[in-house]
């Protein structure tokens, strides 16, 4: 008979302690985008002994400057990843860079979300699949991501997200059926509905049992002001660090063990009757990443 590999039992009772910071960066209209670029690049460097960090939705552009998202515009291996992939790979961090406007081979302009290692790798892009504005903006400017993306990491599958996503549960719950422990959400949340998210965030992490690193920008651009008030909110719904309205470092140590503990002492997800329903058809975007809705 096999034996058991030496301290299996902590494997078992304890996960992995993980440090994470978010980078509540203020996205102003005073900063150029190679200013804002080389400034955060000089953020995510000094986190050495972080294990993940994670940075706010559209920072480069701004996401509320839709003027400015056309010549802005970026593909996958444009400067913004360049530099980030080389930030991440100089702090050794998982780095969730937020998201940037992506142009792809047609010219269509997506929100697309990039996750490096921490050797610099880009392990995995997520185009935002519902898009914040009704009919201006961003739903009518940018086509819609189809993909649901989890990266699997030493502490567990993260799973992607973006901002306006947090109304949308069922993306929430397609993530937890890809094998999702551990939720990441950058935004760009505006202040006057800070309560709003700060609920939602809430609710996905009880909802789905999960960690949820949710980090918003600060600051005003083009006329709006940004919610900040980032969090880290364990699967018991606990927020462990929350961020004030201004730019800050927000840091904590997440127990991912949590999530199966609370999944075993209350398994609701076991529970469930009903199926996620497909998507209506004609919703946009190419088929890419682990799953789709
Ligand atoms: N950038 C966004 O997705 C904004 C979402 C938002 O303002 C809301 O859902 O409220």
């Amino acid at each position: 008979m096999a034996s058991l590999p030496p301290f299996a039992w902590t494997l078992v009772e304890g996960g992995p302690e993980m440090r994470v910071s978010l980078v509540q960066l203020s996205v102003s209209d005073t900063e150029s985008v190679d200013e804002r670029r080389a400034r955060v690049a000089g953020l995510v460097r000094r986190r050495v002994g972080d294990d993940v960090v994670v940075l706010p939705e559209l920072w480069t552009t701004g996401a509320w400057a839709y003027v400015d998202w056309q010549a802005g515009a970026e593909p996958v291996d444009g400067p913004t990843v360049q530099v980030m992939a080389a930030a991440a790979r100089s702090a050794a961090v998982w780095l969730h860079a937020g998201t940037l406007v992506e142009r792809d081979g047609n010219g269509a302009l997506y929100n697309t979300a990039l996750v490096f290692d921490r050797t610099g790798a880009l392990r995995a892009t997520y185009r935002k699949i519902h898009r914040y504005g009704f009919d201006t903006g961003e739903a009518v400017l940018m086509a819609a991501g189809r993909d649901v993306v989890t990266i699997p990491t030493e502490f567990g599958d993260l799973g992607l997200a973006t901002c306006y996503d947090l109304r949308f549960p069922e993306l929430f719950r397609a993530l937890v059926d890809a094998g999702t422990e551990i939720l990441v959400v950058p935004a760009a949340w505006p202040a006057r509905r800070r309560e709003q998210w700060r609920i939602l965030v809430r609710a996905r992490a009880v909802e789905e049992q999960a960690v949820v690193l949710a980090c918003c920008a600060a600051g005003s651009h083009s006329g709006v002001d940004q919610a900040g008030g980032s969090l880290v909110v364990d699967p018991w719904g606990t927020v462990l660090a929350e961020a004030g309205a201004d730019e800050e470092v927000l840091t904590a140590d997440v127990d991912v063990g949590s999530v199966a503990a609370i999944r075993a002492e209350l398994p609701v997800l076991r529970d469930r009757v009903l199926a996620v329903p497909a998507p209506p058809a004609g919703h946009g975007g190419e088929p890419r990443g682990s799953g789709r809705l």
